[in-house]
This record gives C-alpha cells, sequence and structure tokens, in this order.
C-alpha cells in the first residue's frame, strides 16, 4: 500500500489559478529553477525530509509552463525528496526534451546510476548549504562527487545563505566544474544592495569566469511583499536593485526561474504570473531579456543548441 503524507502545518499550496503575464517572454525561455514534489503516493517523500509539500506534479508543472509562455524547464531535486531522484528524473524523461534535471547524490554514488540520470536529462549535482533543509552540509561530499560528474560534463549547483558566503566561497574556488549558485545567495534585502554584503557576492561571482546566478525568488527574499503600499502593484521592489546588479553586471552568467511550487512559504504564495512580470524589471532590456531566459540557459542545460 502507498504511504499517505500529511503537510508540513501553515504550508502554502501553490497558486491554482496563476495570472497571464503581460510581459511576454521571448521564444524559447528556459523557467531554470523549478520543482516536482511526489505525488507522494508514487515518488513518496524522503524520511530525512525537513518539510511535507502538498503534491506538485510534472504535469502541473508543464501546464505551468505552457500558460506563462515558457518552452523549457529546468527541475532541481528538492530536498523533500533527499538523494531519491526517481520524481524528478520521471519528470524531466516525460518532458521529453524539454526539461533538464539537477540530482541530489551521495559521495558513494555509483557511475551506472549516474550515467542513468545523464541518459534522463540530468545535467548537474545540487549541494544544499541552508541549515533549516539539511542535517549535514555537504562539505566532504562535494569534492569526490565532483571528480565523478566532471567526465559527464555537468555541473554544481549550491544553495546557501549569506551568512555562510566565506564558507562556501571556500569550497567554490576548489571546485573543477562550472558553479551555479541559487536564489542570489539569499541576500539580505534590508541591506544595501551597493554595500560589503552584496559585494562578497559580487566578488564571488568574479572569481571565475564559469560561476553563474539564479536571479529567483524575489518572493523569499522580500521584505516588501508582492504589492506596494501605495496600492501600485510593483511586486518585490526590495530585491529588484540585487537582481538587477547582477544581471546587469554579468549578463552572460544569469539564468531566471519561478521556483514554482515555492517550498516553505508561510506568509504568502506568489502569483507565477507576476512573477514573470517581475522579469523586466531585472532585465530593462530586450537584449538582457534574451541573455537570461534563453541564451543562457541554453548553454548551459542545452549546449548542442546553444548559439
Ligand atoms: O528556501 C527554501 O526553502 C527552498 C527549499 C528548496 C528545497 O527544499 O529543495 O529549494 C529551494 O529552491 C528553496
Amino acid at each position: 500500500m502507498s504511504e499517505t503524507f500529511t503537510k508540513t502545518p501553515g504550508w502554502l499550496d501553490w497558486y491554482s489559478d496563476p495570472s497571464t503575464p503581460a510581459f511576454q517572454v521571448p521564444e524559447g525561455a528556459v523557467d531554470a529553477h523549478c520543482h516536482v514534489f511526489g505525488p507522494g503516493d508514487r515518488f513518496p517523500f524522503a524520511p530525512e525530509r525537513k518539510y511535507t509539500p502538498c503534491d506538485a506534479s510534472a504535469d502541473q508543472l508543464f501546464a505551468l509552463r505552457d500558460h506563462l509562455g515558457f518552452s523549457r524547464n529546468v527541475i532541481v531535486q528538492a530536498t523533500c525528496h533527499g538523494d531519491d531522484n526517481r520524481a524528478m528524473a520521471d519528470a524531466v524523461r516525460r518532458a521529453e526534451g524539454r526539461a533538464r534535471g539537477i540530482a541530489t547524490v551521495r559521495a558513494d554514488v555509483s557511475e551506472d546510476t549516474l550515467a542513468e540520470l545523464d541518459e534522463a536529462g540530468v545535467r548537474g549535482v545540487r549541494f544544499n548549504f541552508v541549515k533549516r533543509l539539511v542535517d549535514i552540509t555537504p562539505k566532504d561530499q562535494l569534492l569526490r562527487v565532483v571528480d565523478k560528474i566532471a567526465p559527464l560534463g555537468w555541473h554544481v549547483v549550491v544553495y546557501f545563505e549569506a551568512p555562510d558566503i566565506d564558507e562556501v566561497g571556500g569550497l567554490v574556488e576548489a571546485i573543477t566544474v562550472p558553479v551555479v549558485i541559487d536564489h542570489m545567495g539569499r541576500p539580505d534585502v534590508t541591506k544595501d544592495p551597493a554595500g560589503p554584503e552584496f559585494d562578497a557576492f559580487v566578488d564571488l561571482m568574479r572569481s571565475r569566469d564559469d560561476v553563474w546566478c539564479k536571479t529567483t525568488c524575489p518572493e523569499r527574499l522580500s521584505e516588501s511583499g508582492p504589492a506596494a503600499l501605495d496600492g501600485e502593484q510593483r511586486a518585490y521592489d526590495d530585491v529588484v536593485p540585487f537582481a538587477k546588479r547582477i544581471v546587469d553586471t554579468f549578463p552572460d552568467r544569469v539564468i531566471w526561474g519561478t521556483d514554482w511550487p515555492h517550498p516553505n512559504l508561510k506568509k504568502h504564495m506568489p502569483d507565477d504570473g507576476l512573477l514573470v512580470d517581475w522579469i523586466p524589471r531585472i532585465a530593462d532590456t530586450p537584449d538582457k531579456q534574451q541573455r537570461l531566459l534563453v541564451d543562457n540557459p541554453l548553454r548551459l542545460y542545452w549546449p548542442e543548441e546553444a548559439r
């Protein structure tokens, strides 16, 4: 009999009726950070998980992709599935070339497992340093895994919070494959976007020419929230200068994604249509939008098709 799961109390479900964005994404746009959850009766959540989500299936993700005008997805293994990559890999396979995946593996992962994931469409491994999401930070595992994935041409994705930048920055130096940083290293957006803390993040990006950044998750980082106090719909104002700084400084190394179905949000769940309308505020020309949404993710995830 399949296991049934009860959502973590206070957990908000994803927005079932997202608006149609006013901003039309360029043709071939990639939603380069999203997840699937379960469905739990088919792909059980991991025993070591720190939260139990609602279900969010591949079909529901593909419906959102089409509704928002995107062509492709990069589906990132969520921590609630631990290192059981079946739900993610199944979704990637079912996208028939229109998705790539990012897996979570342990240092003792076999070559056969990696080859199978590669065949499904996985192109990288994620290491999560966010302490509320995992029991152990994966420092010791990381370099051993890098040796195994390098021959496949994969990259490493790291998720960490601003106070941990020195620890993770030290590791980034030693990684011999490209590195992609989730959610801009989670800056504290009440601070100055041109101040020393965010400078340290920009310096980390500058330290190599193959460090990439996801200018994602305004809904997670924002203190000002989805609408400005004057009632004008200017969502996530306080995150704009951080993301814009990164897009302007590294226009060829930024990618963007919805983060659907938005794990662990308890105060407010974003309308994914409004998230898309946020894009032109951080990438303010058609050229920057084309790079952010099409050219850059293609180079990273579909290099065989990139210009
Ligand atoms: O901030 C988070 O809670 C979060 C969690 C996960 C995950 O559980 O994988 O992924 C994300 O991109 C963000």
